[in-house]
This record gives structure tokens, sequence and C-alpha cells, in this order.
């Protein structure tokens, strides 16, 4: 079996091997992406809009991230597992969010946590890593700031907002996170990103020079359809292939196909014969 990757491991694979990252919210998921050989699992707040289908990540709470995180620990055999914390378990205070924090790798078994925000957030950051919890940093299009953006939009297009990003990265990676999550801003500021800090970024919509890459399971694999936003690439139908199966089912029923002689039980004609003995629905 495969040896268990923690945090220190994550942030010594900067420069020497790309650091491959999925989403996944439950058993059967976890079991496939370890099987592929994943670096890093990300029970993420995503779940509300891929699973639960909510407009937005803001409905997510920390017992729905519980509940996902409890899933995945259950089945996951050597993959690092970060929980999301969702939307207002870490923005309100520093007491607040060093209790969920602790909530989700206690209660959902995960090995660290993963907040938005940089500069501002630094001090739930700073107190959730001295309680002994590693920090996954995540800082450019920050889909909890939506109705703040207006809109999923990119961030760091700007020369104010690509340098508040750049100084946010700065100040995590000085606070002491094992990776960044770089998500939804252009190419050459994740590089200049990347080069600027010496833990691991990991790119969603941000280029090609990040040290790993995260995606969505159900958005790479087009469940339950292809997904167009740009920075996603299909890597397999999958969507087309469940629908299909699910066809020839619904199929096979209708055409008195399924079951067939395969999939049937059997009693002897013994029992068969006392059964209609006793005359059927007389015997009740
Ligand atoms: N299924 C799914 N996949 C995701 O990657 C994802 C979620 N859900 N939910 C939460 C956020 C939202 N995400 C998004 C969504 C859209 C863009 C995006 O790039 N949107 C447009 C707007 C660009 C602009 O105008 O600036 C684009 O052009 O693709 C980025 C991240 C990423 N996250
Ligand atoms: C897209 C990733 C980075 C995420 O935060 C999520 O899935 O919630
Ligand atoms: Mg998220």
């Amino acid at each position: 079996m495969k040896k268990k990757i923690t945090a220190p491991k994550i942030y010594s694979m900067k420069n020497k091997e790309k650091i491959a990252m999925i989403t996944s919210y439950d058993c059967p998921t976890t079991k496939i992406v370890e099987s592929a050989g994943i670096d890093i699992i990300l029970v993420g707040d995503s779940v509300g809009m891929v699973l639960l289908g909510y407009p937005t990540t803001l409905e997510v709470t920390v017992d729905d991230i519980i509940h996902h995180s409890k899933a995945v620990s259950r089945c996951s055999q050597y993959a690092l597992k970060v929980g999301d914390m969702p939307f207002m378990s870490y923005q309100t205070s520093v007491e607040e969010a060093v209790k969920n924090a602790g909530r989700i790798i206690q209660e959902g078994g995960m090995d660290a946590v993963k907040l938005e925000g940089g500069e501002n957030h630094i001090d739930k950051i700073k107190a959730i890593l001295n309680a002994g919890i590693p920090v996954m940093g995540h800082v450019g299009l920050t889909p909890q700031s939506v109705n703040l953006f207006g809109g999923f939009k990119i961030q760091g297009k700007t020369a104010e907002s690509a340098k508040q990003i750049l100084k946010d990265a700065i100040l995590l990676d000085q606070a002491g996170v094992f990776a960044i999550v770089l998500e939804g801003i252009p190419e050459e500021l994740a590089k200049v990103i990347t080069e600027s800090v010496s833990c691991p970024t990991i790119g969603i919509g941000a280029g090609r020079f990040c040290d790993g890459q995260v995606l969505v399971f159900h958005d790479m694999l087009s469940i339950p359809e292809p997904c167009y936003f740009k920075f996603v690439k299909q890597f397999e139908n999958a969507g087309e292939v469940m629908k299909n199966g699910v066809e020839n089912y619904v199929k096979a029923v209708k055409e008195n196909e399924f079951p067939g002689k395969d999939n049937v039980t059997h009693i002897s004609e013994e029992i068969l014969k006392a059964l209609k003995d006793k005359g059927g629905l007389k015997c009740i």
C-alpha cells in the first residue's frame, strides 16, 4: 500500500514533483481517486453546488463539510485529506475559526483545513496553525466572496489587485501554510507568486506554472454533462458512460430482459409444493 501523505511531505514536493489534487465528497469517489494515484483529496465547499444543487458555496455549513468528510476519511487509505472551511465558519472571530477547524479534524477525520483569504484572515490562520492544524491557503478568485466580486470573475487583472494577491500569498507563506491554492488568476501572476513563496502553489484556472493543480472531480469527468469553464479539461466523459448504463437498465426492465436467469434465486420443488399445498395466501 502507498505510504500516507502528510502536509510536510506536500510542502517538500515543491520543485521536485507536481502535486495532483481533486475533490471528493464520498466513499466510492475516494476509492477511485486513490486507486488513480492522487496526492491530495479536498472535501470542498463546492459540494454545495456540485452535489447539493445550491447556486453558490455560501449555503454550505460546517456540518455539511463534516458529514462528507466522514465518508471520505472512512474510505481513504493514503492521500492527504483537506477539509474546506465553509462561509462564516472562520470569518467572524479567531475563536470560531479555531473551534470549527478543530471540528473538521476531530469529527470529520481530515488531516488539514483550507480557508479562503490572505491578509484579511491571517490572524485566524496563525491561530489554527498554533492549535497544531495544518492549513492550506486559497487566494485569487475566492468563491465565498462571489457577491463582493459580482460573480465568479477572474481576479488580479489590475496592478492593484495583482499586488494584493501577491502580498496575500507571501503573508500566508510566512505564516506557515503548507500550500496555497491559486484560483482564477492570470498565469503570469501565478508564475510570479509561485516563484515568490517557499510553499507549493496549487492552481485552478491559474495557468501552467503552479507547483500542482486541483479540479472538481465531476467537472473533469463531465458528470452529469460536459463543463464549459475555460479552466476545465474533459479527461473522460463519465457522465455519458453513466447515462448509457442507466438507459440500458431502463430498456432491459421495460423489455423484460432484466432480471435474467443468472440474477435469480430458486427454492426446491419440495418447498414449492409445500407452499402451494398450504393454499398460498390462506396460510396467513
Ligand atoms: N463545479 C464547480 N467547479 C468549480 O471549479 C467551482 C465550483 N463548482 N463552485 C465554486 C467555484 C466557482 N468556480 C469558478 C467558476 C467560474 C469561473 C470563471 O472563470 N468564470 C468565467 C468568468 C470570467 C470573468 O469574466 O472574469 C469564465 O470566463 O470562465 C471560475 C471559477 C470554481 N469553483
Ligand atoms: C475548487 C477548489 C479549490 C475548492 O475550493 C472547492 O472545491 O471547494
Ligand atoms: Mg472551496
